[in-house]
């Protein structure tokens, strides 16, 4: 965001053209929501509250009942021009009563350390007591690159102005921004970091056949309840044929699943020399014994795409870097957090970062799950998805996901892990609330039918 500024102010564009630009999108905001209400405009000592002192000039102007709540001022520069236009009613920040529509512009991506007691203080009592709260960029008290709480009172709606941040797709932070709206302040901000948006995957062409349109084989091991679920989500996220190769391919529906006998490390081998499997899913339900094991081990060192989840994971440990590098094969990893440290240690920045640098390192795509998914490529893009449901903090809901990456990976689609973890969400989100992972399997071909 910063160099995205600097780069506005090399081409001629001033502090002061964008802050106006920033107050007008946060009043337009403001004045949709106030519906005749009286509004405090909290203002910080910086340009946040800069884009307040706009924001309340704007809102007076179109005849609202505005007042401001004051934290200290700069002398110089845009935002003290701002604070010196606005000659509407002004209190100190500790003085201020509460008004029905508040707008935050304490502190935004210059937060730098914990709100003090007195102005923490101040601004949970003003948020509380509001009925509706906005915050300009983000929340005052949020640390912009981590997420982190530095003492932040949760608002109803935020502006992100010009681009989203980190604090507003990582928790905690993304928890506290209410409803984020991006608004556009006519700066171009290209990077390689975005939220996912909902897949266009392509219906099988008019020639399709079963072995080309999408053949996955999902691997079962001691638990094959989690395999199986896994296997049913892949025949309902599109591929054309599924493969369970399991030690005990007892006869359970769907009768559409094919079930292939494997007794050990060599018959999983030999059935993924199979060129036509487009991708293999391992890990759901594997187990951690000597059997397992030989079963990653043989996946590892087939030409197959992999998906690693689970009890994969597991196995791979601290090992995973050196196995990964080395596949000529893609892999796909779905680590949550906890394996995620198993795998990679947790040092290294925030979500973001700590994801890319893993993906890099393994040259894996690595889907870290969680309530912010983030997904990284090897090539260093990092996609996040902030569209999940908290009822999918169930079991079993992470091998469903497992089958839906093998089924979009084997129907070739270019983001497939973006594409799975969309359709996961959807298909939860049309499932509702209180689900068993099981419930969210048939809805995921609803939701595929939604992007075609
Ligand atoms: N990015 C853009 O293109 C635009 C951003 N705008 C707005 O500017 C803020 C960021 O402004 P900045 O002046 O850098 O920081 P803040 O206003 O967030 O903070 C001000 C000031 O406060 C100090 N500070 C930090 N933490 C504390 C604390 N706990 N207690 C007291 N004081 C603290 C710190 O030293 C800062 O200097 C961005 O969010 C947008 O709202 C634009 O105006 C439009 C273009
Ligand atoms: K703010």
């Amino acid at each position: 965001m910063r160099t995205a500024e600097q780069r506005c102010f090399d081409a001629g564009i001033d502090q002061a053209t964008l802050m106006e630009r920033a107050g007008t999108a946060v009043a337009r905001e403001a004045m949709r929501f106030a519906l005749g209400r009286p509004v405090l405009v909290l203002a910080g000592p910086g340009n946040n509250g800069g884009d307040a002192y706009a924001a309340a000039r704007l809102l007076h102007s179109w005849g609202c009942d505005v007042t401001v709540a004051a934290l200290g001022s700069k002398k110089s520069g845009a935002a003290a021009d701002m604070r010196r236009r606005w000659t509407g009613p002004t209190v100190a920040l500790a003085d201020a009563a509460p008004r029905a529509v508040l707008v935050d512009g304490l502190f935004g991506t210059g937060m730098s350390r914990p709100l003090e007691t007195d102005v923490r203080e101040a601004l949970h009592r003003l948020v509380g007591a509001a009925d509706f709260s906005l915050a300009i960029d983000l929340p005052s008290g949020l640390a912009t690159d981590s997420g982190e709480d530095l003492g932040l009172a949760p608002v109803s709606a935020t502006c992100a102005l010009g681009a989203l941040k980190p604090a507003h797709v990582l928790m905690p932070g993304a928890a506290c921004c209410g409803h984020v709206r991006l608004v556009d302040i006519d700066i171009a901000c290209p990077d390689s970091t975005r939220t996912i948006a909902r897949p266009r995957l392509t219906p099988p062409a008019r020639d399709a056949h079963k072995y080309r349109r999408g053949m996955v084989a999902v691997v079962a091991g001691a638990m094959p309840g989690a395999a199986h679920l896994a296997a049913r989500a892949t025949l309902h996220a599109g591929a054309g044929y599924v493969l369970l190769a399991s030690g005990d391919p007892q006869h359970r529906s769907p009768d559409a699943l094919v079930r292939r006998k494997i007794a050990d490390a060599d018959d999983l081998a030999e059935l993924l020399a199979d060129a036509r499997i487009g991708a293999a899913v391992i890990g759901p339900g594997l187990g951690s014994g000597n059997h397992a094991r030989a079963l990653l081990d043989a996946a590892l060192a087939s030409d197959r795409p992999l998906i690693i989840d689970g009890d994969a994971l597991t196995l791979l440990g601290e090992d995973a870097v050196r196995r990964l590098s080395t596949r000529d094969a893609r892999s796909w990893l779905t680590p949550h957090e906890g394996e995620f440290v198993r795998l990679f240690g947790d040092g290294g920045g925030n979500k973001i970062d700590r994801t890319r640098q893993a993906a890099q390192r393994a040259g894996a795509t690595i889907v870290h799950k969680g309530p912010d998914t983030v997904i990284a490529d090897p090539d260093g893009n990092v996609h996040i998805a902030d569209t999940g449901t908290s009822w999918l903090s169930t079991a079993g809901t992470g091998d469903v996901l497992a089958g839906i990456c093998g089924a979009r990976m084997a129907c070739g689609d270019e983001s497939a892990a973006d594409a799975a973890i969309w359709l996961h969400a959807r298909a939860a989100r049309l499932t509702g609330a209180a689900f068993m992972a099981d419930d969210i399997v048939a809805p995921i071909a609803s939701a595929v039918a939604e992007c075609l």
